[in-house]
């Protein structure tokens, strides 16, 4: 355990792999931990031998605030889990459904665009501002309104997210009384977990009362994820009924993978580019060009125009996955990756983050250059090993579209309105990119910048 002492445990994970190689065995407390940071082994995890591996062990974040695992993420690999990926995938994170979220994204990036600018010349707090408009538009697309409990919300999220990297001392030795009854993480969660609770069975109340008062829209594309997951409550062939507690687990489960994770990519992107002047203007260029050719209407139809935005997106999930170490496995049997034996029952790490700063995978590894993936094959979708922020295999992320459209409009939207400075005429390459670990990785310090409009009539 001193190995990860001392540094962020990704980082001492990266160094640990650069010193004894691509696969490592870490006593952490009861268990055996398996890191693996190379392409190779990581696609012998998630693809050759991906049914062995596609359990997560059981963690008190899955126990308390994924109901009993009944979530997706925590949810046991078997066919309870399989029910609920179906639902999600057929369901709820649609490239249909997010597409029908569009109208969500646009009318909270009006009223961003309007906030920011009414302070204009003087220093906002992006990383705020920022977080709220993804808590805006997941709780939309959950609720179908802004829940005003943002406020408790979004510490609630980042305490669960501390806890689902699944390093407490409560998590790693579970057979210790004594470190379960005064783990504090253990008492956060509970406290998180009533409160949510309360929140999110009213909010269940009333969508079942307009449902019996037979309400509109229910039935639409553009019904929020409680109507469609009560839907799934009056239909009895489900082999484990949609009850009110799996609502709920599901529910939170989205709003705790999707919200931290797409408002830092957002972050780090705007972070990166301001550390790169001559990336920010290439890619304001572009986003200017296509919509001022568009008529100067700004819409997500645009998307597929813009070739360098994406990869600005692609170069900020290279080099800053939003879950570098991807959510932990297990390994159902005893098996062998990269001809070494890994006992049932290790804990498996994949170390996303130094996979992508891999130097025999990528030239000038360290360096943000967005344009090292125009016309380059290498995607994000799971297939190609050397890139895996989303994950691969059964157990890869279903919000990847959701995600991307969380990051990608806003981004193009933020560098079409404004000019960006940084405050006290900071000069780029002193930008501090602190980070701050959890199973997400943040900025340590929020972003404050100076927005300036770039044209006089605003959405
Ligand atoms: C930039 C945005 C996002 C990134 C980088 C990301 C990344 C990830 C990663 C790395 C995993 C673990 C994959 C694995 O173990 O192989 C994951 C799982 C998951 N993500 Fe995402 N995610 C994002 C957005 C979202 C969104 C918007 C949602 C839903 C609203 C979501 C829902 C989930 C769920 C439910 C899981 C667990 C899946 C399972 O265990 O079967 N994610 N995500």
């Amino acid at each position: 355990m001193h190995h990860l002492a001392g540094a962020l445990p990704h980082h001492r994970m990266r160094d640990l792999a650069k010193k004894y190689g691509p696969i490592i065995h870490l006593q952490l407390g009861e268990f055996p931990h398996i890191v693996v940071s190379s392409p190779e082994t990581a696609k012998q995890v998630m693809k050759t031998h991906d049914v062995i591996f596609a359990q997560r062990p059981s963690l008190l974040a899955g126990i308390i605030v994924g109901y009993n695992c009944t979530d997706l993420t925590f949810a046991p690999y078997g066919e309870y889990w399989r029910q609920v990926r179906k639902i999600s995938m057929l369901e709820l994170l649609t490239a249909k459904r997010v597409q029908s979220f569009k109208s969500i994204r646009e009318e909270q990036m009006s009223k961003l665009i309007r906030e920011m600018s009414s302070g204009s010349g003087s220093p906002i707090n992006f990383s705020k501002m920022v977080n709220s408009l993804t808590y805006n538009i997941i709780s939309t697309a959950a609720f179908g309104k802004v829940w005003s409990g943002e406020e408790m919300f979004i510490p609630a999220v980042k305490k669960v997210i501390e806890a689902a990297a699944g390093l407490s001392l409560a998590d790693l030795y579970p057979s210790i009384k004594l470190f379960q009854m005064f783990s504090t993480l253990k008492h956060k969660l509970l406290r998180v977990q009533k409160e949510l609770d309360e929140i999110f069975q009213n909010i269940i109340d009333e969508h079942r009362a307009r449902r019996m008062e037979g309400k509109p829209g229910l039935e639409s594309e553009e019904a929020d994820f409680v109507d469609v997951l009560l839907r799934f409550q009056d239909q009895e062939d489900f082999q484990f009924p949609v009850t009110d507690e799996k609502i709920k687990a599901i529910i939170l489960d989205m709003f705790i993978a999707g919200s931290e994770t797409s408002t830092t990519t957002l972050i780090w992107a705007m972070s990166e580019m301001m550390k790169n002047p001559r990336v920010i203007k290439k890619a304001q260029a572009e986003v200017r060009q296509v919509f001022n050719k568009n008529g100067n209407i700004v819409e997500e139809a645009s998307l597929g125009e813009f070739s360098y935005l994406k990869a600005v997106t692609k170069e900020t999930l290279r080099l800053h996955p939003p879950v570098p170490v991807l959510l932990p496995r297990e390994c159902k049997e005893d098996c062998q990756i990269d001809g070494y034996d890994i006992p049932a029952k290790s804990r498996i790490l994949v170390n996303a983050g130094t996979i992508g700063r891999d130097p025999n995978y990528w030239t000038e590894a360290e360096k943000f250059y967005p344009e090292r993936f125009l016309d380059c094959s290498v995607d994000y979708k799971g297939t190609d090993f050397e890139f895996i922020p989303f994950g691969a295999g059964r157990r890869m992320c279903p919000g990847m579209w959701f995600g991307i459209a969380n990051v990608e409009f806003p981004l193009a939207q933020l560098l079409y309105y404004f000019d960006w400075k940084l405050p006290n005429e900071q000069n780029p390459e002193d930008l501090d990119m602190a980070e701050e670990f959890g199973a997400v990785i943040t900025r340590k310090n929020d972003l404050r910048l100076i927005p300036t409009p770039y044209i006089p009539s605003l959405p």
